[in-house]
């Protein structure tokens, strides 16, 4: 037995926030309304406020000295215990972050660009300053994903994270499927909800939905991904006609993110990983099928723990904002009970190594061109004789089994060709696409798109 715990003295936490935008919002909400939620939020006292203008009208009440334009002040100030990034971006993100963990600061951001670009150089810093940086916000937004990776999920050897992280994208995917709207005004109105990046190309573009498996892939096999490694197809070249196509086929039609041991065919071979994000054909009755509008979701799967799923809205200021403070909380309760000041033999702050990131090599990334895939691709033909004879010797002269073919809209003298193909190696397909380019029967390669 232990001694009775005493009446515990009040302790009282300083969170400087940078950034009060859709998440900072969102998260000073939950900082200035502790009613009803754990007994530790309580604790917490937004001590400054970092923005860009002073003179802004503001969802959150406030006294108007916690605020300043100088986001330096607040990351160098003693008095700050954590700090906030949601300011979003690159720079100045990245250098007030390391200016925090250099001050002593632990650090809590959503910010997966610039995770998922510099998360050596900024973990590296926290390691060696002995402070926490932690990111549940940024994968997923609401959606607990991060901390189960680093623990509910560690005794596990991981072989498969795979999802749909991008809010945005779903959005409108999901929009365009049920009302065939427009894509321009669907993406406005996902920027209007909050959901979308301030560049929403890194949305539409992939590159959100990259940064985010990067940095799950990173947890997921223990090493760190070099993102221009990471294959990254967006959403502009889905169009209408493939979604009304995939309906048919049984399909719908998600932006798919993926990381994935590859298997080893002798037991001595090198490891490598795919790690890639792109349109993707799912089964209606797939799991990541029916999820839709914001809503995002990751499947793991590892051993012995077989399949989990997580499932929740991926984007927008309470969901997010719920997860920037639940990490808050986290470095809270470990200050509380006095594990942050802890040391080693050295002096050096001591981490808990469940929640702190210190990976230090590279995992090997597959080339695409070795994926073993099921491909779609719509063609524009002539409708002459013989066409689908011709895509289907040029497909099997690569070595590319057709799982079915579809002719179908046939306008005039040309017709469209839609194949899914079994699962058959990705070089053998493009190399069989660069032969049907060439073909005179052939007008157009309208879309490509795996298949799940
Ligand atoms: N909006 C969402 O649903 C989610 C956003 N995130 C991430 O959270 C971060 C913030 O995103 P949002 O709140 O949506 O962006 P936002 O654009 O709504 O807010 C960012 C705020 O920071 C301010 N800001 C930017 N640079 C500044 C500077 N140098 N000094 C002072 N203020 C500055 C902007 O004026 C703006 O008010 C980003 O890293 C984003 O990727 C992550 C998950 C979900
Ligand atoms: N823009 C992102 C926001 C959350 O990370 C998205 O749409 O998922």
């Amino acid at each position: 037995m232990g001694e009775a715990i005493q009446d515990k003295p009040t302790v009282g936490f300083k969170i400087g926030l940078l950034g009060l935008g859709t998440v900072g919002t969102g998260t000073a909400q939950i900082l200035l309304n502790p009613v009803q939620r754990h007994p530790l939020v309580a604790e917490l006292e937004l001590y400054r406020v970092g923005v860009r203008s002073l003179d802004k009208p503001r969802a959150v009440d406030l006294p108007a000295d916690r605020f300043t334009t100088d986001l330096e002040s607040i990351v160098t100030d003693p008095a700050v215990d954590i700090v906030v990034e949601v300011i979003g971006g690159l720079e100045p993100a990245r250098s007030l972050m390391l200016t925090a963990i250099a001050h002593g600061k632990h650090v809590v951001t959503a910010n997966k660009a610039a995770i998922a670009r510099f998360g050596d150089e900024i973990f590296t810093a926290a390691t060696e300053a002995g402070v926490y940086v932690l990111l549940e916000a940024a994968v997923g937004g609401g959606i607990p994903v991060i901390e189960p990776l680093k623990q509910s999920l560690c005794a596990n050897r991981i072989h498969t994270v795979m999802g749909i992280v991008n809010g945005t994208t779903n959005y409108i995917l999901t929009r365009m499927q049920t009302e065939g709207g427009d894509f321009a005004d669907i993406l406005a109105d996902a920027q209007q909800l909050g959901y979308a990046e301030a560049d929403p190309t890194a949305d539409v573009d992939g590159l959100d939905a990259a940064d985010k498996i990067a940095i799950l892939a990173s947890l997921a096999f223990g090493g760190r991904i070099k993102l221009p490694e990471v294959h990254c197809e967006g959403i502009r070249q889905v169009s209408a006609a493939d979604i009304a196509y995939a309906d048919k086929l049984g399909f719908v039609i998600k932006l798919l993110a993926v990381a994935k041991r590859t298997p080893q065919i002798a037991p001595d071979d090198p490891e490598h990983l795919q790690v890639r994000v792109h349109p993707t054909l799912i089964p209606k009755i797939h799991p990541l099928a029916s999820v839709n509008d914001v809503n995002n979701a990751i499947l793991i799967e590892g051993d012995p723990v077989g399949q989990v799923m997580f499932f929740g809205p991926g984007a927008g200021a309470g969901p997010t904002a719920s997860a920037v403070v639940s990490d808050i909380l986290n470095i809270a309760a470990i200050l509380t009970v006095g594990r942050g000041s802890q040391t080693s033999l050295e002096g050096k702050a001591l981490l808990d190594p469940l929640l702190a990131c210190s990976h230090q090599h590279y995992c090997a990334i597959a080339p695409m061109d070795e994926l073993i895939t099921r491909f779609y691709a719509r063609f524009s033909t002539n409708d002459t004789p013989g066409v689908i004879g011709k895509l289907g010797t040029c497909f099997g002269d690569h070595n590319v089994s057709l799982e079915s073919v579809v002719q179908t809209d046939i306008h005039g003298e040309s017709a469209e060709i839609v194949v899914v193909t079994h699962n058959v190696r990705e070089g053998n397909f493009h190399q069989a696409l660069a032969e049907i380019r060439a073909m005179p029967s052939v007008n157009r390669v309208a879309s490509v798109l795996r298949v799940l």
